[in-house]
């Protein structure tokens, strides 16, 4: 089973206001990017596309091995990987869809996915419980109702894909369909997403204080962050 994985990286970083693009920004040194990267060949995946904004082109092939494949990405998450799909090509028979922004995914956590992936999974995402009540609210931001949390989950990436199926669901999006990650696009398709346990540790990291936890994060022993 051939794995290539496509990392989102093309993003501004808004959230964050490092000045520079979010993949760039270094974690203990080190671009966010080359983090996740690492991670994914430490999974088990075969070769590494990176999306990256195309004026930085030059700076993300100085941060990465020469063994990763760079393409321009888009003005969307959703742009993005379908430039990433494009050139992972059919030379792969699964493909993972990470984001940059999760530096710190254990390999296990990758491995997990590409495991589903070899039994016979069309689609999977790592996913965790929500711990907090959650709950609806108006739209003068008072509380509605209560949602009930148990079959709640939240998402996180590398979400796993038969390529195939991941390439067919890309083409037949609508362009106005607003999806925040590539599970929503194969189940518009209706095709089943399975999941598998997600980790704390692949937090995104999107404003400030993530990155300061990040850094923290880093700082422990892996006995420290998982007794
Ligand atoms: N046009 C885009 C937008 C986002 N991403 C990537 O998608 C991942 C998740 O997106 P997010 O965390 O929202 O990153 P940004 O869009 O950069 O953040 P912000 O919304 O704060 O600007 C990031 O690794 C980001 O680089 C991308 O490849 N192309
Ligand atoms: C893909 C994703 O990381 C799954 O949780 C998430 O949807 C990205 O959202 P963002 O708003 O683009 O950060």
């Amino acid at each position: 089973m051939h794995a290539v994985a496509i990392v989102a990286a093309a993003g501004s970083g808004s959230r964050l206001g490092a000045g520079q693009p979010k993949a760039l920004v270094p974690l203990a040194g080190r671009p966010l990017v080359a983090w996740a990267v690492d991670a994914l060949f430490a999974g088990g995946v075969d070769e590494v596309v990176v999306t990256v904004p195309p004026a930085e082109r030059a700076a993300f092939a100085a941060a990465l091995p020469g063994t990763v494949q760079l393409v321009d990405g888009g003005a969307t998450r959703t742009a993005s990987v379908c430039a990433g799909l494009a050139a992972a090509g059919p030379r792969a028979d699964v493909v993972l869809v990470h984001d940059a922004a999760r530096p710190l995914t254990p390999p296990d956590a990758v491995a997990r996915v590409l495991d589903a992936l070899a039994g016979g999974a069309r689609a999977v995402v790592p996913v965790l419980p929500v711990v907090d009540t959650t709950v609806l609210v108006d739209d003068d931001g008072v509380v509605a109702e209560a949602v009930p949390r148990a079959p709640l989950r939240r998402v996180q990436t590398p979400q796993g894909f038969d390529r195939a199926t991941l390439v067919a669901a890309y083409a037949a999006l609508d362009d106005a369909a607003e999806l925040t990650d590539d599970a929503a696009v194969v189940r518009a398709a209706g095709v089943p997403v399975r999941t598998v346990p997600g980790d704390e540790r692949s937090a995104k990291i999107t404003v400030p204080h993530d990155l300061a936890l990040a850094e923290l994060s880093v700082g422990l022993t892996a006995s420290e962050v998982h007794p």
